[in-house]
């Protein structure tokens, strides 16, 4: 049995097909709707591998070009079981084990564009003191990490409500001051404001400048 790492992560990013993502920004993104989807996962991936206590980031899509990306930026890849986005966290969740038995695991959604390393290490050193534990979103009605300790069952309840879900199955809601990044997740326009009001990584950044190049030519 090989020895729990008390501090080291290992963290699940699911990114579904580009044709379908992020369809709540179509109207604001037109034509860039997939690259600036794939543009907020690798900054994502990207602020999640330079945090210190995450040794691995496996990235579960069935998408040749996110996955293209998503590798670029130095995430593990592995295919979707297409079963929904549970399963899509679980499937990468095996795989996180099978390479680091002894670390947590984490699921970490992938539209976090504002994601500061710094943030998300207090969030994964609070969350190792528990069994099973999450983080709500900024509106608090969904997640936007989900984790649990070495040995303890993955059981993510993603989608819709998950807040409530996740705190009726159990598990401990983290109540932390000073991590808006890890909890800024962005869905709509005024989600994207948000996160751009908070400092958006650099591939998000292009992505938004290419946007408004575009609404101001046209
Ligand atoms: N790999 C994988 N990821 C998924 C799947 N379903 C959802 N996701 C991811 O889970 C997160 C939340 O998904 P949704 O809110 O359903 O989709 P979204 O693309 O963020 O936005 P909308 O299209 O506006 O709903 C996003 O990062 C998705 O890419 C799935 O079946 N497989
Ligand atoms: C899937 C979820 O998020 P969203 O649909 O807001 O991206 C969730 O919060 O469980």
């Amino acid at each position: 049995m090989p020895d729990p790492d008390s501090s080291a992560w290992s963290l699940v990013v699911p990114v579904k097909t580009l044709v379908a993502a992020k369809t709540r920004l179509s109207a604001a993104a037109g034509p860039h709707r997939a690259a600036l989807a794939v543009a907020i996962a690798c900054d994502t991936v990207e602020a999640a591998l330079s945090c210190a206590p995450v040794v691995r980031v496996v990235v579960v899509t069935g998408d040749p070009e996110a996955a293209g990306a998503l590798a670029e930026v130095g995430a593990h890849v592995v295919g979707d079981p297409e079963a929904g986005l549970n399963a899509a966290l679980r499937h990468g969740a095996a795989e996180a084990v099978r390479l680091a038995p002894g670390a947590h695991v984490g699921a970490l959604q992938a539209d976090l564009p504002a994601l500061r390393p710094a943030e998300l290490a207090l969030v994964l050193t609070a969350a190792a003191e528990f069994d099973q534990m999450f983080l709500p979103d900024a509106a608090e009605v969904g997640t936007t990490f989900y984790g649990v300790r070495p040995g303890v069952p993955f059981t993510p309840g993603f989608g819709g409500r998950s807040r409530e879900r996740h705190l009726r199955r159990g598990a401990k809601e983290l109540c932390l001051a000073g991590i808006d990044s890890v909890r800024r997740d962005v869905d709509t326009p005024d989600d994207l404001r948000l996160a751009l009001a908070l400092g958006v990584g650099p591939r998000t950044l292009s992505a938004v400048r290419r946007i408004r190049e575009q609404d101001a030519g046209g």
